[in-house]
């Protein structure tokens, strides 16, 4: 699908391109990509390889285990990624040594014209290329994956939630959680009884204003509980204190 001129520009090097072009099916995504609101290209170094096994990967400079991803192929991936649009990219590596990816870093990379995502495999890229090519490096969580494409595709899937017109109604991404920088309120539909259990009052009352302050209240509430780092170098309101004191003294009565 070619996108539409302002349309963002997504490439993924990878040796497994189907693995992430699967991303581009479904969804979010998959809708933003049928709306030409993103176009989504995988690039695979093994097309890129000099010799007729297509290698990608050697053994380690220095020894020890496992095989490192040799520079060219995958330089000369990059080089025809980027030649596909005249557009400047970030090159963004996946990798555990990256910063940490949260809201902030993902609402950069949406604003971003073009983004080449490089997903490394083994143990790891030749730091030359590292060097030569690479922006940024970005890590989903403290684990090590098999490979970069399912970091690549976490961070494609959020950001493509904040590209305009990805999502059916524009408030629901900026009511996600952490997109307020707390985390979610509680979510209910019907039926209004499942095995004894029912939904609060204040969300059937149709008092939308009691329904924001008790979705807020439970937002601020949880946020304390569960991620008390969130709330730590934020300012809250006079609303908000009030609202998270009531939480508090709810939740130790
Ligand atoms: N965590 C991660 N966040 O982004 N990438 C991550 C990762 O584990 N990458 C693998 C590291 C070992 N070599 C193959 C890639």
């Amino acid at each position: 699908m070619t996108g539409t001129p302002n349309s963002r520009r997504i490439d993924v090097i990878t040796v497994f391109p189907e693995m992430v072009e699967q991303v581009a099916r479904f969804g979010v995504v998959g809708r933003a990509a049928e709306r030409g609101l993103i176009e989504l290209s995988a690039w695979n170094p093994r097309d890129y390889a000099e010799d007729r096994h297509a290698t990608v990967d050697d053994r380690p400079y220095g020894g020890g285990p496992g095989m490192v991803m040799k520079v060219a192929p995958l330089h000369r991936a990059i080089q025809a990624a980027r030649a596909a649009d005249p557009r400047p990219a970030r090159v963004i590596h996946l990798s555990p040594q990256g910063a940490r990816l949260d809201q902030d870093r993902v609402a950069r990379l949406a604003a971003c014209e073009r983004v080449i995502y490089l997903c490394g495999r083994y143990e790891g890229i030749d730091e030359r290329l590292l060097e030569a090519e690479v922006d940024e490096e970005l890590s989903i969580g403290d684990y090590v994956l098999s490979g970069g494409e399912l970091a690549a595709m976490v961070a494609i899937d959020a950001a493509t939630r904040l590209v305009p017109g990805a999502l059916g109604h524009e408030d629901s991404a900026a009511e996600d959680s952490f997109a307020t920088g707390l985390l979610d309120h509680p979510h209910y539909t019907r039926p209004e009884v499942y095995e004894r259990r029912g939904v609060p009052e204040v969300l059937r009352s149709g008092d939308h204003g009691a329904v924001d302050t008790w979705r807020l209240k439970q937002a601020l509430g949880r946020t304390w509980l569960r991620r008390p780092d969130l709330l730590a170098g934020r300012e809250l309101d006079e609303r908000q204190r009030r609202l998270l004191d009531e939480f508090i003294a709810e939740h130790r009565a």
